[in-house]
């Protein structure tokens, strides 16, 4: 019988794929383990979702582009993760490895090559995360969302297996949200979502213009942890985060507002939800959401707007072209074909790791 290990974390971009494999994986009776952080998002999401894998945590040091005295104490957290997860694959002997990236899964994948453990990566944006350049040296494949990813890493390394969705995301039901939210079918529905984590930058340009914004649309907002601010208005409705119900709120959006992380967009992208991206900006990251909204754009997908023109004149402008080019954005969308489902891909995964 096959035993996976899966790891990733730090956001839920690093976790989502793992997510739509698990279930696949628990259908064929395959056993699933989970390498996670002490206190990242990932120990949430997958001991609620998924109680049967057993969730083991190690010490995770978070790796920087630039000097700092905080990267000398991070060099033994990592060590420390090395010991820790040598420990768990001792003792589990997985057959194989399956990194959705993050800083936790560089000592996974570490500790995983000294015990001949074979190591399938994934990488979600176009350019690839240090922690996963860093774990490539280790690993035998890294599997990759867009095929422009397979120009930055050494030839021969690379898959490119396009996105994987979650199913359950196909499985909305309209009256229930419509139930939820309140809502009815009188003005469109635009969901706002700021990645997992939810953005400060968009938060405050709907909150500072909802009632304009209410005056055409019915809004579904999800703030992120921590950010809510308990509005309650006619055709508003606040989550933190959207867990089980995020399928019915999907079923009932017409457009989406959104951070441009490369699992949401091709889940609005699979939903065919034109889409309105707001990237993060090269300040807080290495512009890996830049990157991924322009392949959007040149594909049809998206309009976008860089972070530092977002206002509430330049949202409505862009509202206006995606309601007026919807016909065309929903042809592009039509077109776009997928490569493998969660099903396929975690065949793949086996077949690759033998
Ligand atoms: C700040 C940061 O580091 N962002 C990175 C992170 O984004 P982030 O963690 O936001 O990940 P993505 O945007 O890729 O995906 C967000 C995921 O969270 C889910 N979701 C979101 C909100 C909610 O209420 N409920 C819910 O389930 C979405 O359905 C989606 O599956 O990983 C992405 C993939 O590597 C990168 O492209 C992003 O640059």
């Amino acid at each position: 019988m096959v035993k996976i290990a899966f790891t990733g974390g730090g956001t839920i971009g690093h976790v989502a794929v793992n997510m739509a494999l698990i279930p696949e994986a628990q259908r064929e009776n395959i056993t699933c383990i989970y390498i996670g952080s002490k206190n990242g998002i990932e120990q949430e999401v997958i001991t609620k979702q998924f109680p049967d894998v057993k969730y083991y945590s190690i010490s995770s040091g978070k790796l920087r582009r630039y000097i700092s005295v905080e990267n000398v104490k991070d060099v033994f957290k990592v060590q420390k993760g090395v010991l820790d997860a040598l420990k768990i694959l001792k003792k589990e002997k997985p057959d194989l490895v399956f990194s959705k990236g993050g800083f936790v899964a560089v000592p996974v994948t570490i500790a995983a090559k000294i015990l001949n453990i074979k190591t399938i990566i994934h990488e979600s944006d176009v350019t690839p995360g240090l922690a996963n350049k860093i774990a490539l040296k280790f690993a035998h494949k890294m599997y990759t969302t867009f095929e422009k990813t397979l120009d930055y890493i050494p030839d021969d390394s690379g898959d490119y297996v396009g996105s994987i969705i979650r199913n359950e995301l196909f499985e909305g039901n309209k009256q229930q949200g419509y139930a939820l939210t309140q809502f009815n079918s009188n003005k469109p529905v635009l969901l706002i979502m700021g990645g997992s984590l939810g953005s400060k930058v968009i938060n405050d340009v709907i909150f500072n213009h909802i009632d304009e914004l209410l005056y055409s649309y019915q809004i579904i907002h999800l703030v992120g942890k921590g950010n809510s601010n308990q509005i309650k208005k006619e055709g508003y409705y606040q989550l933190e985060y959207a867990g089980e119900e995020l399928m019915h709120l999907f079923k009932i959006t017409d457009y989406v507002i959104s951070r441009a992380g490369s699992n949401a967009i091709f889940e609005f992208l699979a939903l065919k939800k034109p889409m309105i991206l707001v990237p993060l900006g090269k300040d807080q990251s290495r512009g890996d959401q830049i990157d991924n909204a322009a392949q959007f754009k040149a594909q049809g997908y998206a309009s976008v707007i860089d972070e530092p023109s977002f206002s509430y004149a330049t949202l409505i402008k862009q509202l206006d072209y995606i309601k007026n080019h919807q016909h065309e954005i929903l042809q592009a969308m039509n077109s776009m074909t997928t490569r493998y489902t969660a099903h396929e891909l975690l065949n793949k995964i086996i077949q690759d790791a033998k």
